[in-house]
């Protein structure tokens, strides 16, 4: 069995005048698994994204893809195809004249051609749409023309920056499992962009979680959410994200910085019975739930969910309480103590 990683980044470097975009990236990625690169504006995803790529070349470090070291090839000798965010289609051409552009340009005989093309629309669902040009396309659409174009591409390994920024939320959903359907499919490796932890968490096997052109934490959705190794993690994944609470508030806790909460583990209960008290802040009314955010001096993003209509008043008293097993700790740089 061939146990390489499809794609490996060793000690990988970029800056640009002094000006940091990553340093000591280092990951493995297996054949076949979807991998999210998550973080806040500006901490280096389309940066990493675009060394894979071959768009910028590294200054330190080294990228290997299938065994065979890349680092300073060029883009297309890396066997590989990109969707982006601005789906990148050519207006006055056709959807099937987009789909088939790259296969025309390596000059692949035409009946192939329009087989592949048959593949890629009828698995994108844009069967029938051939002859529309991309202004006639919904958004959704149009990513799924860019979509159907890394298909016919045919390439084990495919980039995507930020593909579903442009949609509105419902459609987003929608082509969101559009391609981690196509992905699981075909098998694809795909290494994708986002800021969004919602995306990152239902679509990734595997999580590079990036902040300051650093890695802070590499794990599967449930790794990341279960136990994040810093409260940096810890406060970018869920929704709501982990409460954190000073050490010295909990009795017994006083050996770490900082105490982690995460809302289903924290119950409600009438002021004076529980372990922390606490100041109704806010209630958020969703419909079947409400999410009531609490006030603590001494506590961050405290909130608890109730089923259905809560009618707590803000200012009111409460209290929580918790299992010491749901606790987690953090030391005062912000990393987990086990
Ligand atoms: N060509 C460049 N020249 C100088 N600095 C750059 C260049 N490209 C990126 N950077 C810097 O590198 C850092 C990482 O940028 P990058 O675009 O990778 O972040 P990102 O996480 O993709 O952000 P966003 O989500 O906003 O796209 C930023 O500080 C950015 O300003």
């Amino acid at each position: 069995m061939n146990t390489e990683p499809f794609v490996s980044f060793d000690n990988i470097a970029k800056r640009w005048n002094g000006q940091l975009g990553v340093e000591n990236i280092s990951i493995d990625i297996p054949e076949g698994t979807f991998v999210a690169l998550l973080g806040p504006s500006g901490c280096g995803k389309s940066t990493t994204l675009r060394l894979l790529a071959g768009l910028e070349i590294p200054d330190e470090g080294s990228i290997h893809i299938e065994g065979t070291d890349v680092t300073e090839m060029a883009p297309s000798a890396r066997n590989l195809s990109m969707v982006f965010q601005s789906y990148a289609l050519f207006p006055h051409l056709s959807v099937a004249e987009n789909v088939m552009f790259g296969m025309k340009v390596r000059k692949v005989p035409k009946d192939e051609r329009l087989k592949k093309l048959e593949n890629a629309l009828r698995i994108t669902g844009l069967l029938g749409y051939e002859e529309r040009k991309p202004g006639e396309l919904s958004g959704g659409q149009r990513q799924r023309v860019a979509l159907a174009r890394a298909i016919v591409a045919g390439q084990p390994l495919c980039l995507m920056d930020e593909p579903l920024s442009n949609l509105d939320a419902k459609l987003r959903h929608s082509v969101r499992k559009d391609i981690k359907k196509l992905q699981k499919d075909l098998g694809m490796t795909v290494v994708y962009v986002t800021h969004d932890q919602t995306e990152a968490m239902s679509m990734a096997d595997l999580i590079i979680l990036m902040k300051d052109g650093h890695i802070m934490q590499a794990g599967t959705p449930q790794e990341l959410y279960n136990i994040p190794q810093n409260t940096f993690a810890a406060e970018f994944i869920g929704a709501p994200p982990m409460a954190l609470i000073d050490g010295d508030v909990i009795p017994g806790t006083e050996h770490a910085h900082k105490v982690g909460l995460r809302t289903e583990d924290v119950e409600l209960v009438e002021a004076g019975q529980g372990r922390i008290s606490c100041t109704v802040s806010e209630s958020e009314y969703l419909g079947d739930e409400t999410h009531v955010l609490l006030d603590h001096p001494k506590a961050k993003g405290l909130v608890v969910k109730l089923h259905g209509y809560s009618s707590l008043q803000e200012g009111s008293s409460v209290d929580i309480t918790f299992e010491d097993s749901a606790l987690h700790f953090f030391d005062g740089d912000g990393k987990r103590i086990n």
